[in-house]
């Protein structure tokens, strides 16, 4: 049996008197598309952020490859290779592509003037965004050193998700990432998405827009009042099934397991 890369057990949140994960499980297999839907309020938000360090439990275990991990900040899970491009973008509009790309990681001069004068090796870390800017098919922003205020939604969007592929060695986590943005935007962004998966990077994607999910997901992970209801294959079930069983309105006969 394929172990997952991330994996929970019973997660427990609770806000006051809200539970916003109510014993919830969850698996990421190796290089998977793993969508996450359910109903506003269902507590996807609040599983990605558990899964990112952003937030920390009540109750569950996490384990990154097999071994339990606790994060206690989204540095942690970075360091650990686990990328997230959360709701808000977290990304600096004043600041150029390539101050972006590596907020709170920035590349150092090498000898004294790094060390010492706390210098920034912009030469490389223009070169290091550009080309991963460029990996990823990103061919329509021309200067690196452009604010990112100046930038179309598509493209800020393009530039995070780049940045979490860039850095997430393990895992990439995308909340929404289409929500807002246009017909062709949304394409670059499922276009990117796939491209990271190409590079053998699973992927946990939460998202309402269904079309999105079944054109790209793998697995489809069905969150319903703060637990994982099914897992389903989007080949063998059709977007009105999802729907039904994330609102309620039918209940999945089987509980597909990972693989
Ligand atoms: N910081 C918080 N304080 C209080 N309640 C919270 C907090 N964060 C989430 N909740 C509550 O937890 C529940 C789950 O919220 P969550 O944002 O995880 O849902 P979601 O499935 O991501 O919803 P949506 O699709 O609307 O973004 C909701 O009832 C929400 O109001």
């Amino acid at each position: 049996m394929t172990r997952p890369v991330l994996e929970a057990r019973g997660l427990v949140k609770r806000y006051g008197k809200v539970t916003a994960l109510d014993h919830c499980d969850f698996d990421l297999m190796p290089g998977e598309i793993l969508a996450v839907i359910g109903d506003n309020g269902a507590g996807k938000s609040t599983l990605i952020k558990a899964l990112s360090g952003a937030i920390q439990p009540d109750e569950g275990e996490i384990k990154l490859e097999g071994s339990p991990v606790r994060f206690t900040s989204p540095n942690d899970a970075r360091a650990e290779g686990i990328e997230t491009v959360y709701q808000t973008l977290a990304m600096s509009p004043a600041l150029s592509i390539a101050d972006n790309m590596f907020m709170g990681r920035e590349l150092r001069m090498p000898g004294v003037m790094g060390q010492v004068f706390r210098r920034l090796d912009r030469r490389k870390m223009e070169e290091f965004s550009r080309q991963k800017l460029a990996d990823l098919g990103l061919m329509t922003i021309q200067n690196i050193n452009q604010p990112v205020e100046t930038l179309s939604g598509g493209q800020r969007q393009g530039v995070a998700v780049a940045r979490a592929a860039a850095f997430g060695s393990r895992v990439v986590i995308l909340d929404e990432p289409t929500a807002a943005l246009g017909v062709k935007e949304s394409r670059r962004v499922l276009d990117l998405i796939q491209e990271v998966r190409s590079r053998g990077i699973p992927i946990i994607l939460i998202s309402h827009n269904m079309p999105h999910v079944f054109e790209v997901a793998d697995r489809v992970h069905v969150h319903r009042l703060g637990k994982r209801l099914c897992v389903i294959d989007p080949k063998e079930h059709s977007m009105s099934d999802a729907v039904a069983y994330m609102t309620g309105a039918a209940v999945p006969d089987a509980v597909a397991e990972p693989a």
